[in-house]
């Protein structure tokens, strides 16, 4: 028995006993030019002795993160390596490293790994490196706490005949099935447009093996798991990736065997006359599921069946033959799921909230006069719209109407790349990703497949489609109704998938209900629940299923960070002042503040636009002072516009925080109320039931003065020219020379002389807007002086962090404040 399975895999993988490798290791460090002399050389050889030690068998962490080493993330192997990774969700960190590295990576704590499995760019690189420390601390972490290894190199480094198998197969191929056609570089031989489904079924289908390139998988049994790939990525069959990773990570890092598959029919009713479904279609789907059922979906508890999305309004609207497989399709409506695609086929974005409601209720009627099985609290809008980019008005209307809890799209967060398509959830309504399968409402017929049907094939057979289902636990695959009419292109592709699927792997189908399916993707992926908008104006997709009102002009160009309490109301003030530039409108919960990027961001980016002008000729900016510590907002940003410019305003960070202190006392907060302000600094009230409150309080007052800390981070995400900062003392002092080079920052085409335009009010003790009503008596509060102690505390505080800001902003060429100029 072994000696088939090993006369099986000889072809395809090939395994040398660790002894082996130690000697080949040795001997090429030995020979390499750097000669035998070089410590760090024998060091990196003696480290392969060390793999042969026994892996420690104690407690391991179970969390399964991958590290990726290498030189470049740009190298084809790892941006490969990433795109799988990416594509199933694998938690991983990259780290880029040369032969030179000399900091220690940590693979774990005293206690617990970080990591199941390190990827390294290639042997190459592991033995070139020089740092003995480096290579000894990470390969005795490998062995302690059984974390495998994983060398990408592509380019062959071992002769076929020196390979031999010693890995349990069972131990190894999880999702590859290995059979004796299991090759892993498959393409198609025949390029003809001509192709169609009986030579799939009677022959074998187009696969060229090629037999030079090797992997190879060494590993002596007790020692630590260790996988070389000798081969492209992209050559190999996919779930040998799967695999490989599994293997190495000791079965840690893992996405199961379980596919669940909903195949999505849009447009059940819609298309033109003469290619629609005829009566003889619907007889073949209906039979394509028994099919189904038999051959693919054989082990699911529940039943497969096709999810068809009507619209009502396009029913009988074909010639005489279509419109009786329209009646034929009502007829036999329980072989079928049913989901609201709205009534008309109309963009909801395109439609007032009257006219979406419309749309909604007559398709409503038409299931209920019908009796269509459609309470599957699953609907699709047609062409995505309002889906991503979100209209809450569909949510609400879906929920109010059709009790929608999931739905699908394929745009979130855009259509391509399909690897980083993911789901979120808003207004309490579960998006999950949808897949495209190669064929689309213009595709119909073998003949005119796009680059012809050999293209379709490669999709199916080891390419896009095989992979997404592979990568993805849970598919919804979108097809419409004229793909199973005409040359039935649909039972096609599903057919070929699944039979390939069923031949190269290991994989079990099944089929659940959309809320059941829904429920289960959120769980494997909690992570996605939150969605991060995108601007619609960078993905033309989006452009084309958005709302027609809104424009990209309404997006701000300026947004003033805060901290709080350093003026921000005031230039926010003076600047709306300003007739080329547009704040936002006040908002219910806030005033002048969107504070859209933070407790308003679920509300969507059409919310948020809806508070801006479109004009084009004005600079629209807001101000949101809490922005500026908050390590949520400079990702959510960046996602939305890249190219906006930022405002912030420093003042000495001991008046901030007490004057945020008497801001919460004002606001009648009750700490602030029952604690005085050096006993919240020196958090003396340790007994207090309120400590954890105490500690938090604690924070948001002393966390944003911390400015070096957020203002690094800021620079993470965008360009050092994106920023303007303001010295708030003397703001306070000459605010017109701020107000002057914000206008100047923002190439403002009017300029604005603000010197005789402001006036000092001695009752405020700041400057005021000229014949407008000053800031209200919450700015200019009269509180009483800072005492000593706290004084002192605070000096000691912010002492380390107030000399890192000024070295960060004398590297990055920022005007040094006043304020700060004292501490140093
Ligand atoms: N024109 C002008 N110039 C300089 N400083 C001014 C100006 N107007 C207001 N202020 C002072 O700013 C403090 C309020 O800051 P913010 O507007 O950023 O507060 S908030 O975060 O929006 O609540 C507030 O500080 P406190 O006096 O400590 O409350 C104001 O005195």
């Amino acid at each position: 028995m072994i000696r088939i399975i090993i006369k099986f895999i000889r072809p395809i993988l090939l395994i040398i006993t660790i002894t082996a490798i130690f000697l080949i290791f040795t001997s090429e460090t030995n020979n390499s030019s750097i000669g035998t002399n070089n410590p760090s050389k024998n060091a990196a050889a003696n480290i392969f002795q060390e793999l042969n030690q026994p892996v420690h068998t104690g407690n391991y962490s179970n969390q399964n993160r991958i590290l990726i080493l290498a030189t470049s993330r740009k190298s084809q192997q790892i941006a490969q390596f990433v795109k799988i990774a990416q594509w199933s969700r694998f938690k991983f960190n990259f780290v880029r490293i040369q032969p030179s590295v000399d900091k220690r990576i940590n693979l774990a704590n005293a206690h617990t790994s970080f990591y199941s499995v390190v990827i390294f760019e290639s042997v190459e690189l592991f033995k070139s490196i020089e740092h003995k420390q480096f290579v000894h601390s990470l390969v005795q972490e490998c062995l302690k706490f059984k974390i495998g290894l994983v060398f990408l190199d592509h380019r062959p480094i071992y002769d076929v005949q020196e390979c031999k198998l010693n890995v349990k197969v069972t131990d190894f191929f999880k999702t590859t099935k290995l059979n004796a056609q299991a090759n892993f570089l498959l393409q198609p031989s025949t390029q003809t447009s001509e192709f169609r489904e009986e030579e799939v079924e009677n022959g074998e289908p187009v696969l060229l093996c090629d037999r030079h390139k090797q992997v190879i998988l060494k590993n002596n049994g007790a020692g630590l798991r260790f996988v070389i790939m000798n081969i492209k990525l992209e050559n190999v069959l996919c779930s040998l990736i799967l695999d490989v990773i599994e293997y190495s990570s000791y079965g840690r890092v893992t996405i199961g065997l379980e596919r669940v598959i909903q195949i999505d029919i849009d447009d059940v009713f819609v298309g033109a006359s003469g290619l629609r479904l005829r009566p003889d279609d619907v007889h073949a789907l209906i039979q394509f599921q028994s099919y189904l059922n038999r051959y693919v979906f054989n082990a699911s508890v529940e039943k497969f069946k096709f999810n068809l999305g009507f619209s009502g309004f396009h029913y009988l609207s074909g010639n005489k033959d279509e419109n009786s497989a329209d009646q034929l399709l009502l007829e036999k409506r329980n072989h079928f799921n049913w989901f609201d695609h709205t009534w008309s086929h109309f963009k909801p974005q395109h439609l007032n909230s009257s006219q979406l409601k419309e749309q909604l209720y007559f398709n409503f009627f038409f299931a209920q006069e019908h009796g269509l099985p459609a309470n599957t609290f699953y609907a699709v809008s047609p062409h995505h719209s309002g889906v991503y980019p979100v209209s809450n008005s569909l949510y609400e209307l879906w929920a109010r109407i059709w009790m929608i809890k999931v739905t699908s799209t394929e745009e979130y967060p855009h259509l391509r790349p399909a690897h980083l398509r993911r789901g979120f959830v808003h207004k309490k309504i579960m998006v999950l990703p949808r897949q495209t399968c190669g064929i689309f409402t213009h595709t119909n017929f073998f003949t005119t497949y796009p680059k012809g049907i050999a293209n379709l094939l490669s999709k199916l057979y080891g390419g896009e489609i095989f992979q997404s289902v592979l990568f993805n636990r849970i598919n919804i695959f979108m097809t419409h109704m004229t793909n199973y009419g005409n040359d039935r292109l649909a039972l096609f592709v599903f057919k070929n998938l699944f039979k390939f699927l069923i031949k190269r792997t290991n994989l079990k189908f099944s089929f659940k209900p959309a809320l059941q399916l829904a429920i289960d993707y959120f769980n494997f992926h909690k992570d996605e629940v939150q969605p991060t908008w995108t601007s619609p104006c960078i993905d033309r997709h989006h452009m084309a299923i958005w709302s027609p009102n809104k424009t990209c002009q309404s997006f701000p160009k300026l947004i003033i960070l805060g901290p709080q309490k350093t003026g921000t109301t005031a230039v926010h003030h003076f600047l709306d002042a300003h007739p080329s530039f547009a704040s936002n409108r006040n908002t219910q919960h806030h005033f002048e503040e969107t504070q859209f990027f933070l407790t308003e961001y679920h509300n969507g980016i059409d919310w948020y636009l809806d508070l801006f002008q479109s004009n084009s000729s004005l600079i629209n900016f807001e101000k949101s002072a809490n922005y500026f510590s908050d390590a949520r907002v400079p990702h959510r940003i960046r996602k939305l516009f890249s190219n906006i410019k930022f405002v912030i305003i420093t003042i000495d960070p001991i008046d901030r925080a007490y004057s945020w202190y008497n801001h919460m006392k004002a606001h009648k907060d009750s700490i602030a109320l029952q604690y005085t302000f050096y006993e919240i600094l020196n958090l003396s009230p340790l007994n207090g039931s309120h400590w954890r409150r105490i500690e938090k309080f604690r924070h948001r007052c002393l966390d944003p003065g911390i400015y070096i800390k957020h203002l690094s981070r800021w620079l993470r995400f965008f360009a050092r020219d994106q920023f303007l900062l303001i010295d708030g003392e003397e703001f306070k002092q000459r605010p017109h020379l701020a107000m002057n080079s914000i206008q100047l920052f923002m190439n403002s085409s009017r300029f604005f002389d603000y010197k005789n335009l402001l006036v000092y009010s001695a009752k405020k003790r700041f400057f005021c807007l000229k014949n407008r009503r000053c800031l209200g008596p919450s700015k200019g509060r009269t509180y009483a002086r800072l005492d000593q102690r706290s004084y002192i505390y605070l000096r000691d505080f912010y002492q380390k962090s107030n000399a890192q800001l000024a070295n960060f902003l004398n590297k990055n060429l920022f005007s040094m404040p006043s304020w700060l100029e004292k501490y140093l």
